[in-house]
């Protein structure tokens, strides 16, 4: 099973090497603004499902949603470190 920091290591060896076919290159490629609207349109997701659909729903959108902060972090350059100083 994927955990946060092992998906964001997977992520950032994507950045780099950028293979074929991946979404989070595509996503990188977009920039900012693009990944900034898809995480709004998640949290919303997120919070539809958390009201109105089952956890197992609610689950699924928060993991969308944490991958597409995680896109964001790269794109902006930042690490796990970055983030986790205000934890
Ligand atoms: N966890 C995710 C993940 N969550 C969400 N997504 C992307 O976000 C989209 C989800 O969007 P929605 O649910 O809103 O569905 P949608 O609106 O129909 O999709 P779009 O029209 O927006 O593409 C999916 O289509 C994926 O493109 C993810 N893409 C990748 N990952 C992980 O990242 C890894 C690397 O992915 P690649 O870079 O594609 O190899 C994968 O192995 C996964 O573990």
């Amino acid at each position: 099973m994927k955990t946060f920091d092992s998906l964001f290591a997977e992520l950032s060896e994507k950045a780099v090497t950028r293979p074929a076919g991946s979404g989070t290159v595509a996503e990188l490629d977009a920039g900012v603004h693009a990944i900034g609207k898809k995480i709004v349109e998640e949290a919303a997701e997120v919070w539809m499902a958390a009201e109105h659909e089952t956890q197992e729903a609610a689950a699924e959108e928060i993991s969308q949603l944490l991958y597409h902060v995680q896109v964001l972090m790269l794109a902006k350059g930042m690490t796990l470190e970055d983030v986790y100083t205000h934890l």
